[in-house]
């Protein structure tokens, strides 16, 4: 999983560009919340947060979110720690039971769309009547899979590798409270 040093990482995280500071993502959030209120706050949503990445995500939207909703997550993987990905990986599939559920998948990143489709398509196998979704961070570029986008986004970004909100570099700096870019 993590095939870097410490020492690395800090030299990675000196020659990335902020693409995002702290204070413009933490709006985004705001702005992310009142738009899924606007449409879920009498939903029932059951709430699936995408483990690892999700986690700042899920921690920072959903103290935002005022109205009843119930939490879960799957944890599914398919970088691994690296930054380019492959087949996704399962570790844990939800706890509740989807079925009839209005449910609303949060993840970090939408990059190029397989996790997300495989999720939602997941969910809707068994059984939830409608499948939202919500990424922090929507990255440009033609690659993702025909007909994938998130419901609610907060950020875009360029088609360059980004870390920091949950998302890693070789499992390094997702606690980072502002997105960063490199290019390899
Ligand atoms: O749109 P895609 O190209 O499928 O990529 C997006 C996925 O990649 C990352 O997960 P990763 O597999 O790195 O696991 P992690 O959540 O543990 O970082 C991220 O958290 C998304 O779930
Ligand atoms: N950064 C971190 N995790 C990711 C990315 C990225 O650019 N793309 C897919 N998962």
């Amino acid at each position: 999983m993590t095939d870097i040093t410490p020492t690395e990482a800090r030299q990675v995280l000196e020659r990335a560009e902020c693409v995002h500071s702290a204070e413009v993502v933490q709006d985004s959030l705001d702005s992310m919340a009142t738009a899924i209120t606007e449409r879920m706050q009498d939903a029932n949503p059951l709430v699936i947060s995408v483990m690892t990445g999700a986690i700042v995500l899920a921690g920072q939207l959903l103290p935002r979110l005022h109205f009843p909703l119930q939490l879960d997550y799957v944890h599914a993987t398919r970088y691994r720690g690296r930054t380019k990905g492959g087949e996704l990986y399962w570790i844990n599939r939800p706890n509740f039971p989807l079925k009839g559920r209005t449910v609303l998948i949060l993840d970090d990143i939408l990059d190029e769309g397989l996790t997300l489709e495989a999720i939602k398509d997941f969910c809707l196998q068994e059984g939830a009547a409608t499948v939202y979704s919500a990424v922090l961070v929507r990255k440009r570029h033609d690659r993702c899979v025909d007909g994938v986008e998130a419901d609610f986004t907060g950020l875009q970004v360029e088609d360059r590798y980004v870390f920091g909100c949950g998302m890693d570099y070789h499992g390094y700096h997702r606690n980072l409270p502002a997105i960063y870019a490199v290019d390899e």
